[in-house]
């Protein structure tokens, strides 16, 4: 088995030549032994963060299964043993399509296998595509077809590696991966979903095309986080809490403000400024935005965040399940400088702050930015309607 694992871990594995898997809990459930590096180490900065090694798989520790429930939909596991045998096999993390069903042989037996496990490409979680695909195995079998679903932990790669791990798991149940012809067009099925043209309904069985809709509802409905950006003393407190305000009297939106300063003070207490402190407290605030945009809510957040490559992960985060809209405000240091509401620009050109962002630690102004404002040359009033435009022309405040 070839694993993918953080470059950090992956040198001491390589030194150890062993490989502990656990569950989330820490509980070992297997072990990687003779471990190889399966590609070239990747840099030391750790850039690609990845690191692959193969091994054999020795089982260790007691199944989960027996301990606990193992999540949503476990009762649709059931380990390969060519039990499918001459089926026509559809293998996807995404919601069933519809060539993929006209691939399948058409007097056959049908295996449905949902896929669950992290995704490359934003789609509906595992249980909602799990639903569906009950919904649509019942529909067939309702036509006389000889249907049954199964749900295999797996990730999605991305890649040409997710045809090879479909082929395997179809061969593991006995059953015949189909291929499909064509696939569907996703960008047409999104801009659908958006509102921004006809839904392309003769590419999806009503049940898949239902899960896509729960996972993107219109933009009134879908989840939001308003990600404000910019040198200390720029505005992103004063104007996110302006938006933050009006939006809590329109009342459409349940909003929520993450403000730099007070999660400072809570959620990342103890944290100072070097990169690698900086980027945990914009992961932490972009883990609570996540979750409170895939619940439907809006979250509002304020930190500097000078890092493109920490800003580009809070994005991808977000983006599974709901929408991001960066906003950078993009306050000339000087006039940041000028007003130092804190007093921090004199002490940290004093030399008594250190890591301080425009004077002593860098800002990388985005290139990403779906709105930039800048206060040196707007009023509060001004920048928060900037912003409110953005949400109202995007749809989001229907
Ligand atoms: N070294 C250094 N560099 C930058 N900022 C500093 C520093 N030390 C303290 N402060 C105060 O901390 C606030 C920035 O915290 P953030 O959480 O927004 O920063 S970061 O996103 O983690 O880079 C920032 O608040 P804002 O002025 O609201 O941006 C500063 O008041
Ligand atoms: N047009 C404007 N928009 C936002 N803030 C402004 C504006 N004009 C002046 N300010 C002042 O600039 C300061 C910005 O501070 P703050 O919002 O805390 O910035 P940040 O959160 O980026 O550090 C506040 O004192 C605010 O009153």
């Amino acid at each position: 088995m070839s694993i993918d694992i953080p470059a950090g871990i992956g040198e001491r594995v390589e030194q150890s030549g062993r490989l502990v898997l656990t569950d989330p809990e820490g509980a070992p459930v297997a072990e990687l032994a003779d471990i190889q590096p399966a590609r070239p180490p990747v840099p030391a900065d750790g850039s690609t963060g990845e690191f692959a090694v193969t091994g054999r798989v020795v089982r260790t520790g007691i199944p989960a299964s027996t301990t606990d429930s193992d999540g949503p939909y476990s009762w649709l596991r059931l380990p390969p043993s060519g039990q499918f045998e001459g089926a026509s096999a559809v293998v996807s993390h995404d919601p069933i399509d519809a060539y993929a069903l006209q691939a399948a042989d058409p007097h056959g037996p049908l295996l449905l296998v949902v896929l669950d496990g992290p995704r490359a490409r934003p789609g509906p979680d595992a249980p909602t595509v799990a639903r569906a695909t009950l919904a649509l195995r019942d529909q067939l079998r309702e036509q006389g077809r000889h249907a049954d679903a199964v749900l295999v932990p797996a990730p999605q790669y991305g890649d040409e590696r997710d045809e090879h791990l479909a082929e395997t798991i179809a061969r593991a149940y006995g059953a015949r991966l189909v291929r499909p012809a064509r696939r569907p067009d996703l960008a047409a099925l999104f801009a659908g979903l958006d509102g921004r043209a006809v839904p392309p309904v003769d590419e999806w069985p009503e049940p898949s095309l239902h899960a896509w809709q729960r996972w993107r509802p219109p933009r009134r409905d879908r989840g939001l986080v308003v990600f404000f950006t910019g040198l200390s003393g720029s505005g992103k407190s004063t104007v996110a809490r302006a938006v933050t305000d009006h939006l809590a009297e329109d009342g459409r939106r349940r909003v929520t403000l993450l403000d730099g300063d007070v999660v400072r003070r809570n959620l990342s207490a103890g944290l100072g400024f070097s990169r690698a402190d900086r980027d945990r407290n914009i992961e932490r605030i972009g883990y609570v935005a996540a979750e409170i945009a895939r619940h439907g809510g809006t979250a509002v957040c304020a930190p500097i965040a000078p890092f493109a490559a920490t800003r580009a992960r809070v994005r991808q985060m977000v983006e599974a399940h709901a929408d991001f809209l960066l906003i950078y405000v993009a306050t000339p240091l000087a006039e940041c400088e000028r007003r130092d509401r804190k007093g921090l620009y004199a002490r940290a050109r004093a030399g008594e702050i250190a890591d301080f962002t425009g004077i002593s630690s860098p800002y990388e102004a985005p290139e990403d930015a779906e709105l930039v404002v800048d206060t040196s040359d707007l009023t509060i009033e001004q920048a928060r309607d900037a912003v409110i435009g953005l949400l109202t022309n995007g749809g989001w405040l229907d």
